[in-house]
């Protein structure tokens, strides 16, 4: 079943609360990106943020780690209530290791994939993960236009996913809007992160809204 995840990275961080509360009216689950100015250009938020929203709202949380070795922050993200976290296979040297943290922790296991990274990594680690992060931009920034040939990325391991009969997740995350979200679905994908396309619309009820509808109409 296809989800929407709204991605928090785009959210008036000022009233961040007020953002989660309004998107969780229309969705279960949202995005949190957390950015170690290292692996990617940006800092941006901790384990802090997710334990403080976890008090203000029962809404998912999947966290998205662009951070070098990433291993030593999973007891704090597992603490804080995370329900999904991906590790970057580009970042972390042992990922194994922070998968089976990450699934003894309680909380579901994914890996993240840079759009310049093959498909063919996954050949080893496909069979201990819960879903497969595709970026389809290079991370870093919100609002960044999708890289369409990221397609035949999400095809390949829909085809490993299938080859391997394993119950793996595709995510896709960067320039998702009503355009290029039929394409990532047809392509495989069952999940969809979208920051700009429902943040910087004034009324995110209805951007969620034309983004399911643009999955149907396809
Ligand atoms: O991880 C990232 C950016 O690095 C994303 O989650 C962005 O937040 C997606 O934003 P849009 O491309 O949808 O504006």
């Amino acid at each position: 079943m296809m989800k929407i995840l709204p991605s928090i990275l785009s959210a008036h961080f000022a009233y961040l609360a007020d953002e989660v509360h309004d998107v969780a009216r229309d969705v279960d689950m949202i995005h949190v990106d957390v950015m170690d100015g290292r692996f990617v250009p940006n800092i941006t938020m901790g384990a802090n943020v997710v334990e403080a929203l976890k008090r203000e709202s029962k809404v998912a949380q999947d966290v998205h780690l662009m951070v070098e070795e990433p291993i030593h922050l999973l007891p704090d993200f597992l603490a804080a209530g995370a329900d999904m976290i991906s590790v970057h296979v580009e970042a972390c040297k042992h990922v194994h290791r922070a998968i089976q943290i990450i699934k003894e922790g309680g909380a579901k296991a994914g890996v993240a994939l840079n759009p310049a990274t093959p498909a063919a990594v996954l050949d080893s680690i496909l069979r201990d993960v819960d879903y497969v992060l595709i970026m389809t931009v290079d991370p870093g920034f919100g609002g960044q236009r999708f890289i369409p040939s990221m397609l035949h990325k999400i095809r390949a391991v829909a085809r490993m996913i299938q080859e391997k009969q394993v119950p793996v997740k595709i995510e896709v995350d960067g320039g998702i809007n009503s355009e290029t979200l039929p394409l990532c679905l047809e392509a495989g994908a069952e999940l969809f992160v979208a920051g700009s396309a429902i943040f910087n619309a004034e009324d995110r009820h209805a951007a969620i809204e034309t983004l399911l509808r643009s999955a149907q109409e396809k």
